[in-house]
């Protein structure tokens, strides 16, 4: 009786497992040769079959959006990274840029819960591949919800995500610099990683309390811009010898703004077409740069566009301004252009003309204030008996802000590197160093 009693029952159990299986063979298969939102609308009619009476919406939220980046997108992959628990089990780890932290996120198919005011969200990351052209693979999120609370979802769910990704956006203190692949036609970031600051850089107060002044304006103006029908953009055009500053106060305005660079490096283009593309899928909140405007050819020599095969053209001036005026127009807001050049003397008049850059800043040899700075930041001194020599050597010398850096990084000890600095002064004073006079 026992006997067969632990037949039956063993039976049992091996039909169980036998089904089991099945049902996971069945759920992988389904899993990989359907779309998840060829998925989700099976899912919703088998709801609809043998669930409860409620009906399901899903939402799809794109990697982009009439091809510029979909900011909602960012907001929902870092909202669900927040949303992660232990029922899920299907995870990605990787090392975040900040202190090499672990950093989770779900595998594509892996359903994340969430509740806001009373209703439940389930989301589910996707990748839509494109068997032709891999790098055109599209991602998304896609989130279902019962039917009754769609306008709550659009209405309050949705906005609070996107509000809380543009608050921890404004709060962040590591800022990123974004390069264009080519191969995969996307930005790719790296930490920025410079540590440039407005109290760091070495430039005249004035000069800084004019750019600071100008920068918070922007920063705060979102209103005045809607109101007098203006896109919230600002554009900078720095100049000056290599060496005074340039990089560092590119730097400096990320890491006040909290924008992350974009930095557009024109040789990398193959096309007028490709640039266009790129500046239209950086997003809002951006600081696009493009360094040394002067040493593309294309740029400062618009004669040279003339008889240019089409099939090998590169970026043109006409192609760059009219990629900026598209960036001007379209909807994304808040955004900094910045151009930098060692010879603003050699750039097409177009690119100088009055509202097109709002800001011509120029960046100079070291002065006494500048050195001060310098040596608060390097040596931590405020005042020496070594200054009233090195300054009557700067008020004659041209020295850029660069090679005073170097020179007092070279000691810890400020009788030292001081005392090395003036031989350096002296030295180029000798040699016939260009005067300021
Ligand atoms: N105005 C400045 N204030 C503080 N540090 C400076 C300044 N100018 C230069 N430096 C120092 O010199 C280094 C090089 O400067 P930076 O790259 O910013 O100059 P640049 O004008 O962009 O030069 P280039 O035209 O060659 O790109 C910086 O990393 C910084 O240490």
């Amino acid at each position: 009786m026992i006997s067969g009693l632990k037949n039956t029952t063993s039976s049992w159990f091996e039909a169980y497992a036998a089904f089991s299986t099945c049902i996971m063979i069945l759920q992988t298969a389904t899993d990989q040769l359907l779309p998840l939102r060829i998925r989700s609308f099976i899912f919703s009619i088998f709801k609809r079959f043998f669930g409860s009476d409620d009906q399901y919406d899903t939402l799809t939220i794109d990697n982009r959006w009439e091809s510029h980046c979909n900011e909602l997108y960012e907001a929902a992959k870092q909202h669900l990274s927040s949303k992660i628990t232990r029922a899920n089990k299907n995870l990605r780890v990787g090392v975040g840029w900040v202190d090499y932290e672990i950093v989770v996120a779900v595998q594509e198919g892996e359903a994340v819960e969430d509740v806001f005011d009373n209703i439940k969200i389930t989301w589910r990351f996707c990748i839509e591949e494109d068997a032709f052209r891999p790098s055109h693979n599209k991602r998304m999120y896609v989130l279902s919800f019962s039917e009754n609370d769609r306008e709550k979802v659009m209405g309050s769910y949705l906005p609070h995500v996107l509000r809380t990704y543009m608050a921890i956006q404004k709060e962040k203190t590591e800022m990123e610099i974004h390069t264009w692949d080519r191969d995969d036609r996307s930005w790719e970031p790296s930490p920025l990683d410079h540590p440039s600051t407005f109290d760091t850089l070495a430039i005249e107060p004035e000069l800084k309390k004019g750019i600071v002044d100008d920068l918070d304006r922007f920063l705060t103006s979102e209103d005045f811009y809607k109101k007098v029908g203006k896109r919230w953009k600002r554009g900078y055009l720095l100049y000056g010898p290599p060496g005074t500053g340039k990089s560092s106060l590119i730097a400096a305005i990320a890491n006040y703004s909290k924008y992350d660079v974009y930095n557009l490096e024109l040789s990398a283009f193959s096309s007028d077409d490709e640039l266009m593309i790129a500046l239209l899928h950086s997003p809002g909140r951006s600081l696009i740069v493009v360094e040394d405007i002067d040493c593309n050819k294309a740029v400062h020599d618009r004669s040279k566009e003339v008889g240019v095969d089409p099939n090998f053209s590169k970026v043109t001036l006409s192609g760059l301004l009219n990629a900026m005026d598209g960036l001007w127009s379209s909807n994304g807001d808040e955004r900094i252009i910045v151009f930098t050049t060692n010879h603003k003397e050699r750039l097409d008049p177009a690119l100088l003309r009055p509202g097109r850059m709002d800001m011509h800043i120029h960046l100079s040899f070291c002065t006494v204030n500048g050195f001060r700075i310098l040596a608060s930041n390097y040596l931590d001194v405020q005042s020496h008996p070594l200054f009233e020599q090195v300054d009557l050597l700067l008020e004659k010398l041209e020295v850029t802000p660069a090679e005073v850096a170097e020179e007092l990084l070279k000691s810890d000890d400020a009788d030292v590197a001081l005392g090395g600095f003036i031989e350096f002064l002296k030295q180029k004073e000798i040699e016939g160093c260009r005067s300021k006079h």
